[in-house]
């Protein structure tokens, strides 16, 4: 199976909107394992709607609260079970969006970095540009590393911070993917541009 995980140094850092550039110039299936919270937009539909030519596969959890996927679960009555989290078969690449950071629980005994390690596909830890941004990155680049996961590198979201974004890439000594500047608008067709023109990723 080709493709790639994305994951983020936290939720809200910009994941669902790389996800669907990358998914977008791979002409990837997107798969969403567990979204928590279906109110207004869901990831697989912003994807859907940032990515005309990904194909969107079904998410394994649908749960009603924006919160840790083994809370949403709780909370819905649902049992989380790993049969459900195995990879979608697919002819195309698979981009694989997980929820929040590392290592959010899907169960308490089932954490995000379980289920990448077990999928091996390359990880990209997207990291906002913001204050924070270097424990948050080094923190996630040490937890992938102490349990095998392969990273494809970090790409950045947001305004440019080069002190920050150096700081990362020499000190965490993982390939830099780029930046995606804050867009506006954002829609599928500023998306791709700037995909095409910021985002190197070997495919
Ligand atoms: N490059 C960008 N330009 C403009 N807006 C952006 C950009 N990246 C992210 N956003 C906006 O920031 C918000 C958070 O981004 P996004 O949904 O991609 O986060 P996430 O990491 O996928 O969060 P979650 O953990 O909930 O999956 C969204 O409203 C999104 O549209
Ligand atoms: C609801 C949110 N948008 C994400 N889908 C889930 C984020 C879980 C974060 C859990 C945590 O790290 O405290
Ligand atoms: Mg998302």
């Amino acid at each position: 199976m080709k493709g790639f995980i994305v994951t983020g140094t936290d939720t809200d850092v910009g994941k669902t909107v790389f996800a669907a550039g990358l998914a977008q110039a791979l002409r990837a299936s997107y798969w969403k394992p567990a979204q928590s919270g279906l109110e207004g937009e869901t990831d697989s539909q912003a994807v859907s709607r940032l990515a005309p030519d990904a194909d969107v596969l079904p998410e394994a959890y649908r749960l009603a609260t924006p919160c840790s996927p083994h809370e949403a679960a709780r909370i819905d009555g649902v049992e989380v079970e790993d049969g459900a989290l195995e990879l979608p078969a697919t002819d195309r690449p698979l981009v694989v969006e997980g929820a929040g950071g590392l290592l959010v629980p899907y169960r308490k005994d089932l954490l995000a970095a379980d289920l990448f390690a077990r999928w091996g596909l390359p990880a990209v830890v997207v990291a906002r540009t913001r204050l924070g941004t270097i424990n948050h990155t080094l923190l996630t680049l040490e937890a992938m590393r102490a349990r095998g996961i392969p990273i494809a590198g970090v790409a950045f979201s947001g305004d440019a911070e080069p002190v920050a974004e150096s700081a990362i890439v020499e000190i965490g000594n993982v390939p830099n993917l780029g930046r995606l500047p804050v867009l506006d608008p954002l829609n599928a067709q500023t998306l791709a541009d700037a995909f095409a023109q910021s985002i190197r990723l070997d495919r």
